[in-house]
């Protein structure tokens, strides 16, 4: 048997109330009875009809409600359609959203899973009773499917839910309380949906992907074709989050803030009559973590990740087709974006990006980013990565373009400490005999994370699993500290060389 649920304000209290309700109404209605028809009397010799009737009809709705204490509530009922086609979005929020208001005593609910979910999700039964408080309102949901006889009922609706409440909040529920159930059934929804990494690209596997799960694009093979203009699309399974992320812990709390600034801002963008969308400029050496930093913000925000290889884009057209098929509430990485030919320049000989024989503009690329695109699509980030900033024009890097510029540097000792509690366990690296003299070699040797992974890796068991990793990583940076002794050595050297060079020059020139 299904259990119904009754909360204070529900059901149970008009049942409880109703006894006392009606023995104060007779007491109330003896005196009030006599003056009535004293009234009445009067009434039909002095007063006109359309006063009499007002009158009669108030007192007639006042009684109902004393008598059926239901009457002042309305019910909405919303259905969830028997036609294939079409599914309610308020019904559908309704569902996910009172998933989380059941309540604690409830014997019985439904659950389900779905292969892609990442965890199982409750449901409300048939009959059952769901209370829920909004700001000052009491709310009743319930859920009821039509009886197996009721032939046409079955045939417009699979279930259905009612919202009963008081009628005077009929304005409030209506414009605040279902536009809130559907933006709660959003954020759920987007926190427990499996991340897709779509790609432009068929000749390069992305950087983002650690397993190639199935593609949902399509399974037809052109969709991996440059030449077809569509994306091809896996499951994002990048495991990079702030907390792994080995970056100054400021510059990271700068990023996250920024992060969530952005997506609470939907009212300010329209108000000031911005595309809401937010860009950020990643640079540094390769392997200092640019794609990963892009999936830890991909992860944090739960947004896909659209990986546009510009190579792999032939024309302006092409650019701009293959970002208006882009949705919203995901991020948009233009990757290596210096590693063109020409790289690209406003000022360059033809204004062209060189890609092989492709060619497309700098302006059809800004054109593309600040124009129709942008404006025709909600919560967009676009995240340009490069090796080599200065290579960039400066017209990529106007604000407002790149709202943000994140330096991906080299390791530091922060960034150290990150690492070693990643991939050892070290919580504490000031107890461990190496990690003194690592955090020292870190702060002078110019070695990116990518390379400390690399040797950290080689541990990750046991505790002489980890001091090997760390003596290989010791070994590694004094190599790297020699190699960069002599460089500096050697342009010392060849500076030297230089000026004495100079100073002979200048010597037998005023001889
Ligand atoms: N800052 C970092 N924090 C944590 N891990 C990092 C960091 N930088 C690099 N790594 C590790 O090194 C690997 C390669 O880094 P990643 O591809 O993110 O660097 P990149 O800067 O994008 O390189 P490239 O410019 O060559 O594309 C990552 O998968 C990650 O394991």
């Amino acid at each position: 048997m299904e259990e119904q649920y009754y909360d204070d304000h529900s059901n149970s209290n008009f049942k409880d109330i109703m006894p006392t309700a009606i023995s104060s109404f007779f007491s109330a209605y003896a005196p009030f009875a006599g003056y009535m028809f004293m009234l009445q009397s009067m009434n039909t010799n002095f007063l006109p009809y359309e006063f009499n009737s007002y009158v009669y009809s108030y007192l007639k709705s006042s009684l109902s409600y004393l008598l059926d204490p239901q009457a002042n509530h309305i019910t909405l009922l919303i259905d969830n359609s028997s036609d294939e086609d079409y599914s309610d979005e308020i019904y559908d929020s309704a569902e996910v959203y009172l998933a989380t208001k059941i309540n604690p005593k409830t014997q019985i609910f439904r659950i389900s899973k779905a292969p892609k979910q990442k965890v199982p999700i409750l449901g409300v039964t048939t009959n059952q009773e769901i209370t829920d408080t909004f700001e000052d309102i009491n709310v009743k949901w319930r859920m009821i499917f039509p009886k197996e006889n009721d032939g046409y009922y079955s045939s417009v609706y699979k279930s259905r839910m009612e919202l009963t409440f008081h009628r005077k909040h009929k304005d409030k529920v209506i414009n605040s309380y279902i536009p809130y159930v559907l933006a709660r059934a959003k954020a759920i929804k987007d926190a427990e949906k499996t991340l897709k990494l779509y790609s432009y690209n068929s000749k390069r596997s992305s950087v983002f992907k650690i397993s190639r799960g199935r593609s949902h694009g399509s399974d037809d093979d052109d969709d991996f074709a440059p030449s077809s203009g569509k994306w091809s699309c896996i499951d994002l399974e990048h495991p990079a989050t702030f907390e792994t992320m080995a970056m100054e812990p400021e510059l990271k709390r700068m990023i996250i803030e920024d992060l969530d600034k952005f997506v609470k801002r939907r009212e300010f963008y329209k108000r000031v009559g911005k595309a809401w969308k937010r860009g950020y400029l990643l640079y540094g050496p390769p392997g200092t973590g640019k794609s990963s930093l892009v999936a830890a913000m991909a992860n944090h925000l739960h947004f896909n990740i659209y990986d546009l290889e510009l190579t792999s884009i032939s024309s302006n057209d092409k650019l701009r087709k293959a970002l208006m098929s882009t949705t919203n509430r995901s991020i948009v990485v233009f990757e290596d974006i210096d590693c063109s030919k020409g790289s690209i320049n406003r000022e360059s000989a033809e204004k062209k990006f060189m890609v092989s024989e492709a060619k497309f503009t700098l302006s059809g690329l800004l054109n593309v980013v600040d124009g129709l695109w942008s404006s025709c699509g909600d919560e967009r980030i676009i995240v340009f990565t490069t090796n080599h900033k200065e290579r960039l024009d400066p017209a990529l890097l106007r604000p407002g373009r790149m709202d943000m510029h994140i330096h991906m540097s080299y390791c530091t000792p922060k960034g150290f400490k990150t690492l070693a509690s990643n991939y050892l366990g070290i919580q504490d690296t000031s107890e461990h005999r190496l990690c003194g003299e690592i955090e020292a070699l870190v702060e002078s040797t110019n070695i990116t994370p990518a390379e400390v992974c690399e040797e950290l890796m080689r541990g990750g068991g046991d505790g002489d699993e980890a001091d090997a990793a760390l003596e290989g990583l010791v070994n590694c940076l004094k190599r790297k500290r020699l190699e960069t002794n002599k460089i500096e050595d050697e342009e010392v050297g060849k500076a030297k060389r230089q000026k004495t060079d100079y100073n002979a020059s200048e010597i037998s020139e005023n001889w």
